[in-house]
């Protein structure tokens, strides 16, 4: 077949496309109304998640299950935004790894507001003037952000964790420069730097003067001004500063990821694959983490994260964060949750929310 028709066939499917995207515009519109009415959220994560999965095993190829992904992303930002606007604080600024969560979970249509600290992400949220916050939790490699679990127990906001989010760590080399060799200074976070270290001494060597940037988005606003010099960054900071990526994927370990939480006033109904983060404390006795920690092993509950936090009231008490397998809801976590408050001093529960897909 010639080019041209294969055209013709191509420009046919995409005007059925927007065809098939107008109809379902419309529905949504009409979900938009009900949800009106009925004062519902929005934004839904545990549709979202559904709509997702069954996608993913619908797919037949060739496309591969990322790029149906990030097709359905979009589609669905365009869609949310035709019931609300949704405003999405992120911890700025703009360009870093938070950013890009907040893209992930809610693509372009919607309003992404850069805050200058976690607090200021929560703050907004709760004074109204943002529907959603996205902060850091933890990382594979260096482990949990202390400031996001004590927003929970220390600030005690009456905001919940709706939804999470995994960004890959991916770090990349911008410069004007034509060559490596060209490059003088590499501004770069330190976390950035630790996590490439290797590929920068094995391809630019020991000799270039790194200086340290504040954040990976920074790095790439310093590194554009001067053409002898590079910045260790994401790919959305280098489209933002209109700077060009000499080399991609320079970290080290393949395998760093961030976890992002969303945070905000829904609280997700069951999806069928959920997670409950809580936080709880016990008496400072011999064995009553142990008696308290064993309420899930009961009910078979599996624990994907446990960290702990000093209480900061006393001298060596702790609070304990965890994250189960389940929704507050179901019958087995309400019973393990039950058992849990009986040796516990106190139980809060953060959220339940869809697991990542
Ligand atoms: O099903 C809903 O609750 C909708 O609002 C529709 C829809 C969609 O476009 O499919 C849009 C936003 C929600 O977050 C989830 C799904």
């Amino acid at each position: 077949m010639s080019l041209q028709e294969l055209r013709r066939q191509i420009d046919a499917l995409d005007a059925q496309i927007l065809d098939l995207l107008t109809q379902r515009a419309h529905v949504v519109q009409e979900v938009g109304h009900s949800k009106t009415r009925t004062q519902t959220k929005f934004f839904s994560p545990e549709r979202e998640r559904q709509i997702f999965e069954r996608l993913e095993e619908a797919n037949r190829g060739p496309l591969p299950p990322t790029a149906v992904r990030a097709i359905f992303r979009e589609i669905l930002s365009g869609m949310r935004a035709l019931e609300a606007q949704i405003r999405v604080a992120h911890l700025g600024p703009a360009g870093t790894f938070s950013h890009q969560a907040a893209l992930d979970k809610f693509g372009t249509s919607s309003e992404l507001k850069a805050a200058d600290t976690i607090p200021d992400v929560f703050a907004l949220v709760e004074r109204g003037e943002a529907d959603y916050g996205v902060v850091p939790v933890e990382n594979s490699t260096e482990g949990i952000v202390p400031y996001t679990l004590d927003m929970f127990h220390e600030k005690g906001t009456r905001l919940k964790i709706c939804a999470e989010v995994y960004v890959p760590v991916v770090h990349n080399l911008a410069t004007h420069a034509e060559t490596l060799a060209d490059i003088q200074k590499l501004y770069a976070h330190p976390q950035a730097y630790a996590q490439s270290r290797n590929w920068i001494r094995d391809n630019i060597g020991t000799s270039v003067e790194v200086v340290d940037a504040t954040s990976n988005s920074k790095a790439a606003l310093l590194a554009a001004a001067d053409p002898t010099s590079a910045a260790i960054t994401t790919s959305i900071a280098s489209e933002l500063y209109a700077i060009p990526l000499l080399a991609q994927h320079i970290e080290d370990s393949p395998h760093n990821r961030t976890r992002f939480l969303v945070i905000g006033e829904n609280e997700p109904q069951p999806s069928g694959k959920d997670k409950t983060s809580i936080f709880f404390s016990v008496q400072h006795r011999a064995g009553s983490l142990m008696r308290a920690m064993a309420a899930f092993d009961a009910h078979d509950i599996n624990l994907t994260m446990i960290e702990s936090r000093p209480t900061k009231q006393l001298p060596w008490e702790y609070v304990f964060f965890i994250d189960i397998q389940g929704h507050h809801k179901e019958a087995q976590v309400t019973r393990a949750l039950k058992l849990l408050e009986e040796h516990s001093l106190f139980v809060t529960i953060l959220g339940s929310y869809p697991e990542a897909n």
